[in-house]
């Protein structure tokens, strides 16, 4: 037998990253599965990710002296002999998602980080910087993996299919993951591992055809959507004590979500596309998403890691509890790393894999994750809602990257006036003039 005693180096860029913590504190309690040689950090605000880089360094003094760590602004020394990249970046950082939340709002639609107007203006402001990284890992570590979470993911897998269909980067996204390992709560498994499923759609855009128990194959679909019909996918108890009052909300919605397609199960992303009406009303234009980050998350995160340096220990830090967000990207990398087939999703051109849907759509669907990349599992047909409200969704996410390519204002237009949350063009237009004025250090110059 051949002796594996492989160790990786894994850069994560966006260092500064409010999830890069728990990261760093998931992927040290997995060293047994997916040992590191080498961890660095990646991002292009200096001041923000050493808040970070200070307390992780801490903390892998701590706990693993034998991991070389360091961070850094300069993309040569960070891309530089790395196996795997993590994408974790946000373009514009907080302070331009609060404007995707509140432009929208103020012409009466619901702006929301990766969905509607506020979604396509994040995605267009993410393209270069990730075809950028993507470029630089390419040319310092060829062999790398990147495993890409910075939203808005299906934007940004259609600039990947057009702009570098070869590179290896795979875009994935957790939600799914979160809601199978609510939907193992409530059929009284251990987590999402417990479970089989046939998904398909759109990232934040998505249905479950079916859910079983992984071992015996029992059918859990019937159980599942009875609870779901009355309480969404709200556990309450220990497993959402920690949960902010906007996501609690969006749990208890998917109740009347569900009534919209019986069978299926929903993403909770589909309340912006079937309630944009009751999202806005509930809206309060000047308290946003970003507000409630900033109040808690981002003052949790930052005020945690100022703790951790100014006592000079990383004893009993809040990160000691795991976190599915950063779980599942371990779980990925071991995946790639040691060749398994695991199952995960992950976005993707469709080619197939959902039968009535064009080759060149980026659908999210399972696949078989391994030292190839993904292998996607055919999911059938879409239903007739499906396939109307994918076409139209597929098509705006193409308009954005359109508008990228030809640095075209109509182009842009055209995206947020087809899209389902937008009334009308001259909101469209109304919406589109004001983000264009936030957005002129990030986006093309639109003409
Ligand atoms: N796919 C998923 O399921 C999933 C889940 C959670 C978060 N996310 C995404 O992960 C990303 C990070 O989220 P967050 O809330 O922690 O954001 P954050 O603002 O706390 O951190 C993002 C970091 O990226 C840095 N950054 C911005 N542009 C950069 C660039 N061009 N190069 C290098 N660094 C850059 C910022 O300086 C910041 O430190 C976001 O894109 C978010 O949407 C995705
Ligand atoms: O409003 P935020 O920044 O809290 O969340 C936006 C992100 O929401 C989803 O990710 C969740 C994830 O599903 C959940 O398991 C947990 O880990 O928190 C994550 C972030 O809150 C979504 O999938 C992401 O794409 C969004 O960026
Ligand atoms: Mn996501």
């Amino acid at each position: 037998m051949v002796e594996d005693n492989r160790k990786f180096s894994v850069v994560i860029a966006g260092g500064g990253s409010t999830f890069t913590p728990g990261f760093v504190i998931n992927l040290l309690k997995s060293q047994d599965k997916f040992p590191l040689r080498k961890l660095k950090f990646y991002d292009n605000d200096a001041e923000r990710q050493k808040k970070i880089g200070d307390a992780v360094a801490i903390i892998m003094k701590e706990r693993a002296p034998e991991i070389e760590f360091s961070y850094t602004t300069d993309p040569k020394e960070a891309f530089t002999d790395v196996d795997f990249v993590m994408g974790s970046i946000r373009v514009g950082k907080y302070e331009m998602r609060s404007y995707d939340e509140k432009i929208p709002l103020k012409y009466g639609v619901y702006g929301q980080e990766t969905t509607g107007p506020g979604g396509m203006a994040y995605g267009l402001r993410s393209i270069k910087s990730i075809i950028e990284i993507i470029d630089w890992m390419e040319e310092y570590s060829p062999n790398a993996w990147m495993i890409n979470y910075s939203n808005t993911i299906a934007i940004v897998s259609e600039a990947c299919r057009r702009f570098r269909p070869n590179a290896k980067v795979i875009n994935i996204c957790d939600m799914p993951i979160d809601l199978m390992d609510r939907m193992a709560v409530i059929a009284g498994r251990k987590s999402f591992k417990d479970l089989d499923f046939k998904y398909y759609g759109l990232n934040h855009f998505g249905w479950w055809k079916e859910v079983r128990d992984r071992k015996t194959g029992e059918d859990l679909t019937p159980m599942l959507k009875e609870y779901v019909a009355k309480n969404g996918y709200w556990v309450g108890g220990e497993y959402d004590e920690h949960t902010e009052a906007s996501w609690e909300a969006t749990f208890k919605e998917a109740a009347e979500v569900y009534q919209l397609d019986p069978t299926t199960l929903p993403n909770t992303y589909l309340q912006y596309y079937y309630f944009p009406q009751y999202e806005v009303k509930n809206a309060d234009p000047k308290h946003t998403r970003t507000d409630e980050i900033l109040e808690y998350r981002q003052k949790l995160v930052f005020g945690e890691c100022e703790r951790i340096v100014k006592e000079g220990t990383a004893k009993g830090n809040l990160w000691d509890y795991s976190e599915v967000h950063s779980e599942y990207i371990v779980d990925i990398c071991h995946a790639i790393a040691y060749n398994t087939h695991e199952k995960f999703l992950a976005n993707i051109p469709n080619n197939g894999a959902i039968s009535n849907i064009a080759d060149d759509a980026i659908v999210e669907v399972p696949c078989l994750f391994g030292a190839d990349g993904v292998q996607p599992i055919c999911q059938g047909e879409a239903g007739r809602l499906q396939y109307g409200m994918i076409n139209e969704q597929v098509t705006c996410e193409k308009l954005v990257v359109d508008a990228y390519e030809q640095k075209s204002y109509v182009k842009m237009l055209e995206a947020f006036a087809l899209n389902k949350t937008v009334p009308d063009a001259s909101v469209a237009k109304k919406i589109l003039d004001d983000m264009m004025v936030v957005n002129k250090p990030y986006w093309p110059d639109l003409k």
